[in-house]
């Protein structure tokens, strides 16, 4: 898996792969790594499927009644806050988490990390998942805060292409969404096999030039 998501002067980008792995088996090339909680939370997932799955479906379930029980929605920081108190709950129990919660409440665009052992941490820029390493390499190396809104989402997409390209654990579908204080609205969803004929294309292009 390779997620990342990062805040720049156009809001937050959010870009994630699709596969789902069972050792080297590919148990699916077609996975929602972004849970939509509300038209302005995302959580991303990387790690045990099943724990992923649950705990931010539960996660979904507290900030929706936190919703009905206090008439208004819940901030990123309290949302974060509850999956990492539960996380910190079940240290010790073998819970395989690294999420990202991110999204924009009444205190602007937030992005925070959180995983299995409770950490959480609140950032500009994360990636997380076995591929993040590679995400990272591109991320660095091209992260500016005044990108455009088109340079961010290219940028989000090519971290996710080149971490697909070199970690067999990620792959599949990028799914890559842009949040603003109007909340998210999800970009694209494309197939890295089609974004490496691109590139390889827009290479050849410019050697010719
Ligand atoms: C495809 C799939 C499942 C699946 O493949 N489960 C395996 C066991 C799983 O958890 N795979 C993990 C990797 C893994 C295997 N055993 C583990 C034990 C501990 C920790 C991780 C693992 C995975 O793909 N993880 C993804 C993120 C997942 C993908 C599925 C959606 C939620 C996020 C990744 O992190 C990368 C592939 C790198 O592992 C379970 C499931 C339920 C319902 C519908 C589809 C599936």
């Amino acid at each position: 898996t390779t997620t990342l998501a990062f805040k720049f002067n156009g809001g937050i980008i959010v870009s994630v792969d699709s596969r789902a792995t069972q050792g080297n088996y590919i148990s699916s090339q077609t996975v929602k790594k972004v849970i939509e909680m509300n038209p302005y939370l995302l959580g991303t997932m990387a790690g045990g499927a099943a724990d992923c799955s649950y705990w931010e479906r539960r996660l979904n379930l507290q900030c929706r009644m936190y919703e009905l029980r206090n008439g208004r929605r819940i901030t990123v920081a309290a949302a974060s806050k509850l999956l990492a108190g539960t996380m910190a709950s079940y240290r010790g129990y073998g819970l395989s988490m690294g999420t990202m919660i991110t999204g924009w409440d009444e205190t602007g665009p937030q992005l925070y990390y959180v995983d299995d052992d409770g950490t959480r941490l609140k950032g500009k820029m994360f990636s997380v998942g076995s591929g993040s390493t590679f995400a990272y390499g591109v991320l660095d190396n091209y992260y500016r805060e005044d990108l455009t809104l088109e340079e961010a989402i290219d940028l989000g997409k090519r971290a996710i292409y080149h971490a697909t390209y070199r970690d067999a654990a990620s792959g599949g579908i990028n799914n890559l969404y842009h949040v603003t204080k109007d909340g998210w609205v999800k970009i694209h969803a494309i197939d890295v096999n089609d974004m490496h004929y691109e590139f390889e294309e827009e290479k050849r292009n410019e050697m010719s030039s």
